[in-house]
């Protein structure tokens, strides 16, 4: 990690590539500490903070996969079809412990336990009743429509890592296992800031000179969506360096994660960098190869983890999603990475600058014969226009070194923000 102080003055450090300044933002991201305990209820997509194991064993005891009958193999000898009078009738929850009798067969159902001795069940589809007999010509396998205790999960075991989100699938599987709390990380405290003396907000009337604030509405969507975030939205800042520098001082001692927009590039009303600089933080990230975002601001201010996202809107969006959001993640405690792009090939043309890593917006409608999404390009990208993102089914990713994009062109797409 590079302090601010080694680093030359403005934006003059390294240029990092994306994964190296991925890799930088993640690296400075510590998951916050503590933990909470949570009824299953109020747990949906918090982050698990330590291994949680099965109270029960799932499923508790051996049970009927099937409607059908359950026996016992060793009765039925020499070769079918076998006919077997029908001793019991057990339905799922049925609470006694019985045994099967010599040579019979127990009418049984779906999630009935199985009574003791019977080693497969035979689907009432492959059997025919008559009165109280029942009679089969197939011989069953050991085991046959039986779901054995434990075999989901055995009790004591391990039922879940520690990092993993508690996704609706997860908690199923928590509460199958008789789990009714599970140990959780705190959310992030995640505050976000917009700077700019242009920025008015939706609903009031534009002065001259004046734009209204997209990005604030841009990250509250996007954060507010994340169960492990506990978001602040600190407004609007003006381009005044002193209360730039006391709004990220307060910020960054209130909070784990502060994410401002605008006011990373060269110009001197860009105050973020100096204001980052004065309040002693230590920068990992000072530029991208990236496009749009080139500008990207990494560091930690006091304990608190800095994002000084690019103005423009569409660099906010890529940089938040490509960089910050995978270093929120870990800060949340997440330990897996989702991999979400998918093989596409371009249906444009673009002959374009090398050196950066670029995420054009694309849309589709067809699919070439190998099932890969013919993608179509948005816009002229502009990092300040925000139709094309607005319209985008994907971001397409063109590798750094790509000078001309060209029909057919294999080439990743992934989700923006949703
Ligand atoms: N001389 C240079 N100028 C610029 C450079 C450079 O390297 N040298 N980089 C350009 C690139 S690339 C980008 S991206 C922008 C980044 O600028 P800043 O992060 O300093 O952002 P601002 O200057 O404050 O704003 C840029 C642009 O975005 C608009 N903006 C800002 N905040 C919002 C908001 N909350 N909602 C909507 N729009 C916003 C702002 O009005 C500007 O038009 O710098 C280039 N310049
Ligand atoms: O990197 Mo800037 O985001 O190209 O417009």
């Amino acid at each position: 990690m590079s302090s601010l102080a080694a680093c030359s003055t403005g934006k003059s450090g390294p240029t990092l590539s994306v994964d190296a300044a991925r890799l930088r933002a993640i690296a400075a991201a510590c998951p916050v500490a503590g933990q909470e305990m949570l009824a299953l209820d109020q747990a949906a997509g918090r982050v698990i903070s330590a291994p949680v194991t099965a109270d029960h064993a799932l499923p508790p005891f051996d049970n009927s996969a099937m409607d059908g009958y359950a026996l016992r193999l060793s009765d039925l000898t020499g070769d079918g079809p076998w006919h077997l009078p029908v001793s019991a009738r057990i339905a799922a929850g049925d609470a006694r412990a019985l045994t099967l009798a010599a040579g019979a067969a127990a009418r049984i159902f779906t999630g009935a336990p199985v009574p003791v001795g019977a080693d497969a069940v035979v689907m009432q589809e492959r059997v025919t009743r008559a009165g109280d007999m029942v009679s089969l010509t197939d011989r069953p396998r050991s085991g046959q429509n039986i779901r054995r205790r434990g075999e989901d999960v055995a009790k004591g075991a391990q039922a879940l890592a520690a990092g993993l989100a508690l996704t609706p699938p997860r908690l199923a599987l928590l509460a199958g296992c008789g789990v009714a709390s599970v140990a959780v990380h705190p959310r992030v405290r995640v505050a976000i800031l917009s700077t700019g003396n242009e920025l008015s907000e939706p609903g009031l009337t534009l002065g001259p000179g004046q734009i209204y604030n997209s990005n604030r509405v841009l990250l509250r969507a996007t954060l507010s969506r994340l169960p492990w975030v506990d978001l602040t939205d600190l407004g609007i800042l003006p381009d005044d360096p002193a209360s730039i520098r006391v709004a990220i001082r307060h910020a960054a001692q209130t909070h784990d994660v502060v994410i401002s927009s605008g006011g990373v590039s060269a110009g001197e009303e860009d105050h973020i960098l100096d204001a980052l600089r004065l309040e002693s933080a230590e920068l990992d990230v000072l530029k991208v190869a990236i496009r749009p975002g080139k500008p990207l601001t990494v560091g930690r201010l006091g304990k608190a983890l800095y994002f000084g996202l690019p103005g423009n809107p569409y660099a906010a969006a890529i940089t938040f999603s490509q960089i910050a959001k995978p270093a929120l993640r870990r800060a949340a405690g997440l330990m897996e990475e989702p991999d979400t792009w998918v093989p596409a090939v371009a249906g444009f043309t673009y002959s374009r600058t090398t050196g950066r890593r670029e995420y054009v917006p694309v849309t589709w409608s067809r699919r070439d014969s190998f099932g890969r999404p013919i993608l179509m390009r948005l816009g002229q990208g502009a990092s300040a226009s925000m139709s094309p993102m607005a319209q985008a089914t994907g971001i397409a990713v063109i590798p750094p070194e790509l000078e001309v994009v060209g029909p057919n062109q294999p080439l990743q797409v992934e989700p923006l923000l949703d």
